[in-house]
């Protein structure tokens, strides 16, 4: 099947299109609140608000799409009602009205050549352009991360490779740098585990590494894990761009912990921005600059529909204009800020509003900052993917656990509730696991509190890289888990969670020169089996003491209803 879809540049285009043919239609709108104006002998102050306005977005909206003549005017008239609206009831400026008519002449003289400009030129020349990196994308895939390694010492990289395995990586080994040169260029993996002494080379893999990066042009994410420990190695590793050196032998769970900061930034969600603009056309302009930079954008032109979309769609950061018709962007944010739940979200106004002194009033209502229109696409990217960043940092440590990163108590708590309500509204079914480590105070107890947290941490990268990032993944207390397994049958459920506990089984920790294996217990609960959210937990945590009670290292289903 052929799918033409428009590229970035035709969807600008059609934008500019639609906004020119709504020009007549906007100016005539215009034309009539003018003779409003001029027939009122009080001079009636709303109607100038409305004026002021109207100039106001068409001067933005003009700028936007590269429109300068036509934003110059509509400034110019901008200006023009802001003496209006300045002066005393019944005064008006000098000029009234030979300066607003002549304006609007000119406005309408504008709108002619653009019209006809549009008719004569499929892509006018001065259409605003940009084009962003595609380079730092996040991957929407949610396969396992993908992790070569290359190594010429099959016994080792033979029990690396299947301890990574069990962590939840596809793992693929080769012992000749030639065979990793060549599936490289076929697949790019994820990362590289690279080993640096090879029979035909003291730094042949460094040198593999190196040589790809000149041939593709991009740096693999790589660590380097070797029986060499001397300068000329460690050079070698950093020159060709190594993040991290092990040396032999490494435990598997640090260069798990490695692999998963340098491939962590490409799991993470893409950014949710909320765009609250009443002019359509300039809402899906900032939207096309934002979506092609890999962020998420909802778009409202209506304030009115503000709380829904913060419920519904859950922004990192919300961008509004601050000329509106239902309500300006100042009594917007000052809405925003009234809801408990959205104090911190950050708010930043877009508008073509260059008065610094407005500027700065508008953003005491908490507002964190103020780009102006017409915006520079990489500075938009740029000023909202730092203040939506800074966004997610608080809210995950607000929800997540410190040592595992996984969600608390709390938020599991309160995902579990509106999981269920999500599954009860789309008729879907919901899993709900209780995880509890088996024997743990002897872990800790045998081989020490650090031993016991390495634990943790690896339980909990176990469950981060097998399941679905639709699922939920909690730590419910010391060392309980919870999992909400999305839309899955209580058989599919019990099959996922005892491959898991198999694989968990089979990772070796090491303590010091001990080594030890570790397993869990869980117990399942289902919906629709229960119905509400304190029975599913309680049955799942019934089915787990059993679990425990026949033995532990086992799953077992809860399978009475209420
Ligand atoms: N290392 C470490 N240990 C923790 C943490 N939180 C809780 N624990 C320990 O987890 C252990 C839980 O022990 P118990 O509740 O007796 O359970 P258990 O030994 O796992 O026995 P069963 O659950 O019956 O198999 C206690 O020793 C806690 O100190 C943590 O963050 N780190």
């Amino acid at each position: 099947m052929n799918v033409n879809k428009p590229s970035l540049q035709e969807k600008i285009a059609r934008l500019r299109e639609s906004f020119i043919s709504q020009l007549p239609g906007r100016l005539d709108e215009v034309q009539q609140q003018v003779k409003l104006l001029k027939s009122d002998p009080e001079m009636n102050r709303v109607l100038a608000v409305d004026l002021h306005r109207a100039f106001h977005s068409l001067k933005g909206t003009g700028n936007s799409f590269g429109f300068v003549e036509l934003a110059a005017i509509a400034g110019e008239a901008e200006d023009y009602a802001q003496q209006l609206l300045d002066l005393p009831d019944n005064r008006t400026p000098g000029g009234w009205p030979e300066t607003l008519e002549n304006l609007l002449h000119q406005l309408a003289s504008q709108v002619q050549i653009l019209i006809y400009t549009d008719m004569q030129n499929d892509h006018p020349a001065d259409a605003p352009f940009f084009e962003m990196g595609h380079g730092d994308r996040p991957r929407s895939g949610v396969q396992s991360p993908l992790i070569y390694i290359c190594d010429d010492e099959p016994d080792q990289v033979d029990h690396l490779g299947y301890q990574l395995r069990c962590f939840g990586y596809r793992v693929e080994h080769f012992t000749e740098t030639a065979d990793f040169h060549d599936a490289v260029l076929q697949q790019r993996p994820d990362a590289v585990v690279m080993d640096v002494h090879f029979p035909h080379g003291r730094t042949a893999g460094t040198e593999a590494l190196a040589r790809l990066r000149e041939l593709t042009g991009s740096e693999l994410p790589a660590v380097v894990l070797s029986g060499r420990d001397d300068f000329e190695a460690r050079l070698s590793a950093v020159q060709a761009g190594c993040k991290a050196y092990f040396t032999k032998p490494a435990r598997p769970l640090d260069l798990a912990s490695a692999l998963d900061e340098l491939i962590g930034d490409q799991h993470e969600e893409p950014y949710r921005i909320l765009i609250v603009d009443d002019e359509p056309e300039v809402a899906a302009y900032h939207s096309l600059i934002l979506e092609e930079a890999g962020m998420l954008v909802y778009q409202i032109h209506n304030p009115g529909l503000i709380l829904e979309a913060l419920r519904n769609f859950n922004p990192d950061l919300v961008l509004a204009d601050m000329y509106m018709p239902v309500c300006s962007g100042v009594e917007l944010a000052a809405i925003i800020r009234q809801l408990p739940e959205y104090l911190g979200l950050p708010i930043v106004y877009l508008s073509s509003e260059t008065n610094r002194q407005k500027q700065f009033s508008a953003m005491q209502v908490g507002v964190e900052g103020f780009i102006t229109k017409p915006v520079i696409p990489e500075e938009l990217v740029a000023a909202v993917a730092l203040r939506a960043e800074r966004m997610r940092t608080l809210r995950s440590l607000m929800a997540k656990d410190s040592l595992t990163g996984l969600f608390n108590h709390t938020t599991t708590t309160e995902m579990l509730d509106a999981s269920l309500a999500h599954a009860i509204r789309q008729q879907e079914t919901l899993a709900v696991v209780m995880l509890d480590l088996d024997h743990f105070k002897q872990v800790n107890d045998t081989h020490g509190h650090m031993a016991g947290d390495q634990v943790l941490l690896a339980l909990a990268r176990v469950l981060k890289h097998r399941l679905r990032t639709t699922d939920v993944i909690g730590r419910y207390g010391g060392e309980e888990f919870a999992l909400l397994l999305k839309n899955v049958t209580r058989d599919t459920a019990e099959k996922l969670v005892n491959d898991l506990r198999e694989d968990f089984s089979r990772i070796v920790f090491t303590a010091g020169s001990e080594r030890f294996k570790c397993t869990f217990s869980a117990g399942i609960s289902h919906y629709p089996g229960y119905r509400r959210a304190e029975d599913l937990r309680m049955a799942a945590d019934r089915a787990l003491y059993q679990a425990k009670k026949e033995g532990r290292n086992r799953v077992v289903v809860d399978l009475n209803h209420d």
